[in-house]
């Protein structure tokens, strides 16, 4: 229920008067709707097509006896055109309230959408690391879809109620005791009816998990497509696939059942209560026709506003737990939110380096509470305009290096400094905003080349963009592209080979003239004749930019200023290239011997 208000808190914020407006307009049309039919019955008595006597009828007959001055003739024609107006007065009211309503109704899922992506965007790295990707898509679509149509129908939920209560009033007025009479039904009916609520909730809860099974599940399989389709899994798959898909029509069946037996027991309900109603009124009470046969009709427009009431209030129960959901997220993205501003971002300040990075005492646990670290007791400096390589085995922490040294990550103790000067929250994005960082798994959009390369500097000229791919080694092969630089990559750039990939991301990384290029293994896909013009021409960069890169081919770091060995997250040998190598007892000398026995 506290989610619930969250929301509707929200959609009040987001709509403001339009919302008012609007529960007012649907609290009015339901009054107009109701009126005519209640108007209708003792309007057609008083000009004599029944014989009833309205003038004990409250209300009714101060609205209906000015008809008595109309000449008799003309009557039915007047009171059936009023009646014509009313309703048509109400169907127009009605159409602007169904506009307005989707204008809310779309706007507040634009506005749940954007205000999601958003807190997304502005939450640090660690909380991806935390999380699962699948389960934003999920929240982003489903979980939102939902709450969405649930805080509205909330909203309705209330504008009916409150309908209600002034149909209350008016039986109230005509009948104290069989109003009171048919309202302890009705709460005998709800209350009986409260277990369809409790079990409209626990099916929610076992939509939302399904719900994020299956996305997780399409996600994962269709990016591992290519390993279910090598190893012949696909058998497998589509059992996994099938089991679920069962559940979830189950779940669903399960959710319209439950619907369906509480409406089946207000359906029996009503009839049983307006033929004891109707045999109390005439054996026991002596109500007079008119006034039973008013309270007829008030009554049968308001029992289906119980049973809507209910099927409206299973519907949000069966929705309360995407409320969490939503909230859930939108708190930890809250928590994790490491950009305040995100319009500010693009046009932030660069850092000017003039000496270089340092990091000092560094340490950093993936799980705080554990025992292992990642990153222990790192000290290094890195000089600007210079190139450093990391190396060491795999899992020694050089990636987790790399994202501390351009802040992705916070140390646990510990700190960079740039220029001497510890990296403070907002020098923390301006360093950021200085690198190119082209990562193991490099990543490219579904869209043109040239999309892919105005991502990272939206200004580049066509000449830049070229001179960027000459740099990477692929100006050649895209100018073979039949569409050149307008080619579309398909997702994550799955037209072209890994090598090809890597070299694009590359022309991507220079084309934003970073002050920092971070290269985590970037050429591991190439082949040697592309490698050694990618060496080049970061040879041709050096003393110009500062260079870091992650290497296993040692080969490739032949040329660099300084090598930094990891081992179990600590740095374990530092030096020129030539000197370590030299250092025959060293690890760097031995990883060189393996390698060159491995190749030779
Ligand atoms: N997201 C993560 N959550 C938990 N532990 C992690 C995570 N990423 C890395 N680690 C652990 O941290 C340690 C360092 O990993 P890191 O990726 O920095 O190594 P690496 O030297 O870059 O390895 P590789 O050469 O294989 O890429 C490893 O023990 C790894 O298992």
């Amino acid at each position: 229920m506290k989610h619930l208000l969250i929301y509707i808190n929200k959609l009040r914020e987001f709509a403001g008067f339009k919302l008012y407006v609007n529960l007012v307009g649907m609290t009015l049309i339901s009054f107009l709707e109701g009126i005519g039919i209640f108007l209708l019955v003792p309007a057609l008595g008083l000009i004599g097509i029944f014989h009833l006597d309205t003038s004990g009828i409250p209300f009714v007959s101060y609205l209906v006896e000015p008809l008595q001055a109309v000449p008799e003739r003309a009557r039915l024609s007047v009171l059936l055109g009023g009646f014509i107006l009313l309703i048509a007065g109400q169907a127009l009211m009605q159409r602007k309230q169904t506009n307005l309503n989707l204008e809310i109704q779309h706007g507040f899922i634009r506005y749940l959408r954007v205000d999601i992506y958003k807190g997304l965007l502005q939450a640090d790295w660690a909380f991806f690391l935390r999380n699962r990707r699948s389960d934003f898509t999920h929240v982003m679509t489903n979980e939102l879809m939902r709450v969405s149509m649930s805080t509205y129908l909330a909203l309705r939920l209330i504008t009916t109620l409150l309908f209600t209560a002034v149909q209350i009033g008016f039986a109230l007025w005509l009948s104290v005791q069989l109003t009171a009479m048919v309202l302890i039904c009705g709460l005998a009916v709800a209350l009986y009816s409260s277990k369809f609520i409790k079990r409209s909730k626990s099916i929610g809860d076992e939509t939302s998990e399904l719900a994020q099974n299956y996305i997780g599940g399409m996600t994962d399989h269709f990016n591992g497509m290519k390993d279910i389709k090598s190893n012949m899994t696909e058998a497998q798959h589509l059992t996994w696939f099938r089991a679920l898909c069962e559940k979830m029509e189950t779940n669903l069946v399960q959710f319209g059942k439950t619907q369906s037996a509480s409406q089946y027991v207000y359906k029996v309900a009503s009839a049983v209560l307006i033929s004891l109603f109707v045999f109390l009124s005439l054996e026991v009470f002596h109500i007079p026709a008119e006034k039973l046969v008013l309270i007829i009709v008030i009554f049968s427009r308001l029992w289906p506003k119980f049973s809507t009431l209910q099927a409206n209030w299973e519907q949000i129960a069966q929705s309360l737990p995407a409320f969490k959901s939503l909230a859930d997220l939108q708190r930890d993205c809250a928590q994790a939110r490491e950009l305040d501003d995100l319009d500010r971002v693009p046009q932030g300040s660069r850092v000017r380096m003039k000496q270089g990075i340092e990091c000092r005492g560094i340490h950093y646990r993936y799980d705080a509470g554990g025992s292992a670290y990642a990153l222990r007791n790192i000290n290094l400096s890195i000089p600007v305009n210079s190139m450093t390589a990391i190396v060491g085995k795999s899992g020694a922490g050089k990636s987790t290096l790399i994202d501390i040294l351009i802040g992705l990550i916070k140390p646990e103790e510990g700190e960079v400094l740039v220029d001497g000067e510890s990296l403070a929250h907002d020098d923390g994005f301006s360093l950021r905003r200085s690198v190119s960082y082209v990562s193991q798994d490099p990543f490219l959009f579904h869209a043109s080349i040239r999309e892919n390369l105005l991502i990272a500097s939206p200004e580049a000229s066509e000449e830049q963009m070229w001179e960027a791919l000459e740099f990477a080694a692929s100006a050649e092969f895209v100018r073979n592209l039949p569409l050149g630089l307008d080619a579309v990559l398909g997702d994550r750039g799955v037209r072209l080979s890994g090598g090809e990939r890597q070299r694009i991301v590359l022309a991507r990384a220079i084309l934003r003239k970073p002050a920092i290029l971070i290269l985590d293994e970037a050429t591991s896909a190439l082949d040697s004749e592309n490698e050694a013009k990618i060496q080049a021409a970061l040879d041709r960069l050096k003393g110009r930019t500062t260079i870091v890169v992650i290497a296993h081919r040692l080969s490739t770091i032949r040329n660099a200023d300084q090598v930094l060995v990891l081992e179990n997250g600590q740095v374990i040998q530092r030096g020129g290239f030539q000197q370590l190598s030299a250092d025959t007892k060293g690890t760097f000398s031995k990883l060189l011997e393996f390698q060159a026995g491995v190749h030779a």
